[in-house]
């Protein structure tokens, strides 16, 4: 007798098929049962227009959510950092797995690294946290570079560099390990030059509150340090009233001592796209047990971040 099998909604995406197939293997493995891909379309994959003017890359989550409501998938998986910090009542997060590389990289022409790049080479990248916070480094490090607003899909961007319409563009380094093209990074950004959007190479495994059974069982796959991290960095961007559009990155990062976990530390950074202007801030403490402990570090780093100045940094919108 076989199970029938739990119907994992998915965008069609290089990149959403390759972490749902991931994720949908772990399913299966804790489950027992047969895991079935749903190809779900979304508005933000058909559309042309610039997705910071169509509500950022929520376009993306809403589809899979309306399946999900609907009754169409039991449950689906998306890239943490394009959820909305809300989460809507009749959903849950089932499951935070083991982050990925949270690190952001660069491919660029003739295996380039940042700091070789020449004098007024132009590099690809529709994130405002990513054009601020690489114009704030050329600043300060006596480089001169130019940032090109860009979208589209990973082959899209990476597209660019070879094709030679630019000489470098920025990815994110989970996304390119997941669809398996991490050997074409020419440099890895260290997260004190760049850091990362929150939740950034995290997946957040949803399902309706309604589903107990498949919530206990998703709960196998989830990692609580992981989960306390990415918390912390989503308060830190709720708390700044931005959304993921906005020039704002977060990284809660745990410090040992040898073995020992010791404490959570978190780190945020707001810019303007120039970067001539960057509030750049940390804070440490225990690392929270509670999902209320997590949220109040991100939510006490927001008020400090505000306090010099963070808010007049969060109108600004990309092109
Ligand atoms: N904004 C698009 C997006 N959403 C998630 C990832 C992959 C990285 C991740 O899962 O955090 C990417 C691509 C990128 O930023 O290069």
């Amino acid at each position: 007798m076989t199970e029938k099998a739990l119907r994992l909604g998915t965008r069609r995406s290089k990149l959403a098929m390759a972490q749902s197939g991931q994720v949908a293997d772990a399913v299966s493995q804790v489950t027992g049962r047969p895991v079935e891909l749903v190809e779900i379309t979304t508005y933000g994959d058909v559309s042309r227009e610039h997705l910071a003017q169509i509500g950022g890359t929520g376009v993306f989550v809403a589809a899979l959510r309306e399946a999900l409501a609907r009754g169409e998938v039991d449950f689906a998986v998306h890239s943490l950092k394009d959820l909305p910090t809300t989460q809507p009542d009749e959903l849950v997060v089932a499951a935070i797995p083991v982050r990925e590389d949270p690190r952001d990289v660069i491919i660029a022409r003739d295996a380039l690294k940042l700091t070789d790049l020449p004098r007024g080479a132009r590099i690809g990248t529709g994130s405002p946290r990513r054009m601020a916070q690489l114009n704030a480094y050329a600043r300060t490090h006596g480089l001169d570079f130019e940032t090109v607003p860009i979208r589209g899909n990973v082959d899209t961007r990476i597209g660019y560099v070879t094709k030679g319409d630019l000489d470098a563009v920025v990815l994110a380094a989970a996304g390119l390990n997941r669809v398996g093209r991490s050997d074409e990074v020419t440099d890895f950004l260290s997260v004190d030059t760049i850091l990362p959007a929150p939740g950034q190479g995290a997946l957040a495994v949803e399902t309706t509150a309604d589903n107990a059974d498949l919530i206990a069982a998703l709960a196998q796959l989830d990692d609580p340090l992981t989960r306390a991290a990415v918390t912390a960095e989503r308060s830190l961007l709720a708390a700044l009233e931005a959304g993921c559009s906005a020039p704002v990155g977060a990284l809660a990062d745990i410090l040992t001592d040898g073995q020992i976990v010791k404490e959570m530390r978190l780190r945020g950074v707001v810019g303007s796209t120039d970067g001539s202007t960057l509030v750049q801030l940390s804070t440490t403490g225990p690392v929270p047990e509670t999902h209320e402990a997590a949220t109040a570090l991100g939510r006490e780093l927001a008020t400090e971040m505000l306090a010099q100045g963070a808010a007049g940094l969060m109108g600004e919108r990309a092109l």
